[in-house]
């Protein structure tokens, strides 16, 4: 039986809302553990990773070469530490399972899980994350983690973010719906498995999901599976900060956290940007806590 191992993460330092540091206690407080003691998995929870107070200084006049990218510093130092959790969580036969705070905390996630193995990644988000300082339309590094954690452009000099076993062939992203237009290019020009809504209401999620997950899965070690609350429609996950409308529905996103579990190959999972100051009675949250149980194999019989 796995044992997972469950970290928070509990930073807002990537987003432009508030509110998303208290999602590892609103995630545990909607019964994650219950959820995935349901699921037959043992939990550990080894707390909350400090998060440092922002420095006094004005988030736009960072040096140079972090170009706009707003408390990457701060960013920078909990990623490191999450990253070498995640890489002692995974050294001691256990399953990471980080929560957010938003999703700049991927970065760490992806970075320890890929440090001594090869890895894919699938991303569930309405959003693609892959902006750079340079092409970022708002500063926010939850909107960049994807493009730290591979390296692209500027972050190729940021040794602390690159996740070294993880490489673009083995990256698919799953029910995007809104990507900046830097974004759009760099998916094209760097051939990213990439799913839109379109395709999961043309294929079905079972059919995309699947193949997702086969991109992710295909020569490596393991996978990752990046859960950004946004991925779902409003209706299901309104505690989010950045909602985008037209998202998966509430069966949609367990069917693909069924698939994840069926793969087998699960190595290491994120669940990031739960707000509690913008849900309603926790239920995102909650919900959170139920997919989570279905990606470790939680089943109705
Ligand atoms: N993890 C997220 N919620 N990301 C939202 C990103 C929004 C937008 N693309 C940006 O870069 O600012
Ligand atoms: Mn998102
Ligand atoms: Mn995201």
């Amino acid at each position: 039986m796995d044992t997972v191992r469950i970290i928070g993460a509990p930073t807002d330092y990537g987003a432009n809302r508030r509110g998303v540091d208290m999602g590892p206690s609103a995630i545990r407080y909607g019964g994650l553990a219950d959820q995935l003691a349901g699921a037959g998995v043992d939990t550990v929870d080894a707390g909350d990773l400090l998060v440092p107070r922002a420095e006094e200084r004005d988030p736009d006049a960072d040096a140079p070469s972090e170009g706009k990218a707003k408390f990457l510093r701060e960013t920078a130092d909990v990623c490191r530490r999450l990253g070498d959790e995640v890489a002692a969580t995974l050294d001691d036969g256990e399953v990471p399972l980080a929560l957010g705070g938003d999703h700049s905390i991927a970065i760490g996630s992806l970075s320890g899980s890929a440090r001594d193995a090869d890895i894919g990644a699938v991303w569930f988000d309405a959003h693609a994350d892959l902006n750079t300082p340079a092409t970022t339309p708002s500063g926010n590094v939850h909107g960049m983690p994807l493009a730290a954690a591979l390296g692209i452009d500027e972050f190729a000099d940021t040794e602390w973010a690159n996740a070294a076993g993880l490489s673009p062939e083995n990256v698919a992203l799953v029910g995007l719906r809104s990507v900046d237009e830097a974004e759009a290019e760099l998916i094209k020009e760097r051939g990213f498995a990439a799913y839109t809504m379109s395709d999961i209401d043309e294929r079905g999620i079972t059919e995309v999901t699947e193949e997702a997950l086969s991109v992710a899965a295909d020569g490596v070690d393991g996978i990752h599976v990046s859960l950004d609350l946004d991925w779902l429609d409003p209706n299901a996950a309104p505690g989010v900060g950045t909602p985008v409308r037209g998202g998966v529905t509430y069966r949609e996103a367990h069917s693909a956290m069924e698939i994840v579990d069926e793969t087998d190959a699960l190595r290491s999972m994120e669940i990031v940007e739960v707000n509690p100051t913008l849900d309603q009675h926790n239920e995102t949250a909650e919900l959170a806590t139920e997919l989570a149980a279905s990606a470790f194999g939680k089943r109705v019989l």
